[in-house]
């Protein structure tokens, strides 16, 4: 099965696997203690989980998927890694899922996987750690289409540590269970380290009930699928591919929608800017243009449409 299956089946599965790895990798530098910070810009920390966690996920992608690109948040790492790091197996049930017809022929070429290898840096230093994910993107040509959102710090009923979603379009989702956020209320989820001006400008435009100020665009993403809250706002630069990708194709897989503040989605290659510009919308679905058209105007002149 593992060798027949189609080449999008086989680097789900096996991305599944390496996110399970990395989040162990992120709770031992935890646990011993000394993050080893790095500043790589205003309000953009790097610690010893981001770089291991990378070199984790890439020399495992890599030795598995030679022909395929893959671009990691934390730049060219060393991908000489000790046998431990090297994540070999699949994951078992992904792969007896069907592969949706539409990605049966996509070949390694067509393909770029987005790697972050852990969203929410910020609150992880300030021990926000369930804010934390680790996200690996999936695009086929210029889509998101599949992803994987792994939380190293949820705890599972029986007390283990660590919980995977996965999503793929055309096949949906799992890992999870979802629900609807609560009708007659309108919460919004929102950043809680990389706010300024023109982010607060659009967020007074929106009814909301409440607002939930969290970290990582993963944990947002996690909160649309899980009924916490109605849209995730964040109306300013900041966000990269490699934070959106892997949210977006999930959020996707489930019927929601992840786009700029314009309502128009980001393109996935290898050769588009990383930044994401034009900010993030995202919402569970039912009214996403109508989210997009409560934006200010000079919010969304500022950003570029
Ligand atoms: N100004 C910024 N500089 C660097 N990274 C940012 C910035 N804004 C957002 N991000 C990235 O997007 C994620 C979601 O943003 P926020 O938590 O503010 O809503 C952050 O956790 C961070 O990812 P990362 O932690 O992987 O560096
Ligand atoms: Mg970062
Ligand atoms: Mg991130
Ligand atoms: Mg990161």
């Amino acid at each position: 099965m593992a060798s027949t299956a189609p080449v999008i089946m086989r680097i789900m599965a096996s991305s599944i696997q390496t996110a399970k790895l990395a989040g162990g990798i992120i709770r031992d530098v935890l646990k011993q203690g000394d993050l080893g910070i790095v500043d790589k810009g205003k309000n953009d920390p790097q610690t010893e989980a981001d770089r291991s966690a990378q070199r984790c996920i890439i020399a495992s992608l890599t030795k598995k998927f030679p022909g395929v690109k893959i671009i990691g948040e934390e730049g060219g790492s060393d991908l000489n890694v000790c046998d431990d790091w090297l994540v070999e197996d699949l994951d078992e049930e992904f792969l007896q899922k069907s592969c949706p017809a539409e990605w049966r022929d996509a070949k390694p070429e067509d393909f770029v996987i987005w790697v972050d290898p852990l969203d929410g840096t910020a609150e992880y230093t300030q021990g926000y750690v369930e804010h934390v994910t680790v996200l690996i993107g999936i695009a086929v040509k210029d889509a998101a289409v599949g992803g994987i959102i792994h939380q190293p710090f949820y705890q599972q009923p029986d007390g283990e540590l660590g919980r995977t979603i996965w999503g793929l379009k055309g096949l949906g989702t799992g890992g999870f269970t979802h629900s609807l956020a609560p009708p007659g209320e309108f919460i919004i989820t929102t950043t809680r380290s990389h706010s300024n001006a023109l982010h607060q400008q659009a967020l007074n435009a929106f009814p909301a009930t409440k607002i939930l100020k969290v970290g990582g665009a993963g944990f947002k993403v996690l909160q649309l699928l899980e009924g916490k809250a109605h849209a995730y706002v964040f109306a300013t630069p900041g966000c990269k591919k490699w934070d959106t990708c892997a949210p977006e194709a999930v959020l996707e897989a489930q019927g929601g929608f992840l786009t700029d503040i314009n309502g128009k989605n980001y393109s996935y290659n290898a050769d588009v800017e990383h930044v994401n510009r034009q900010g993030v919308l995202a919402s569970v679905g039912e009214n996403h243009s109508e989210l997009v058209y409560k934006i200010p105007r000079k919010v969304r002149e500022a950003v570029g449409v």
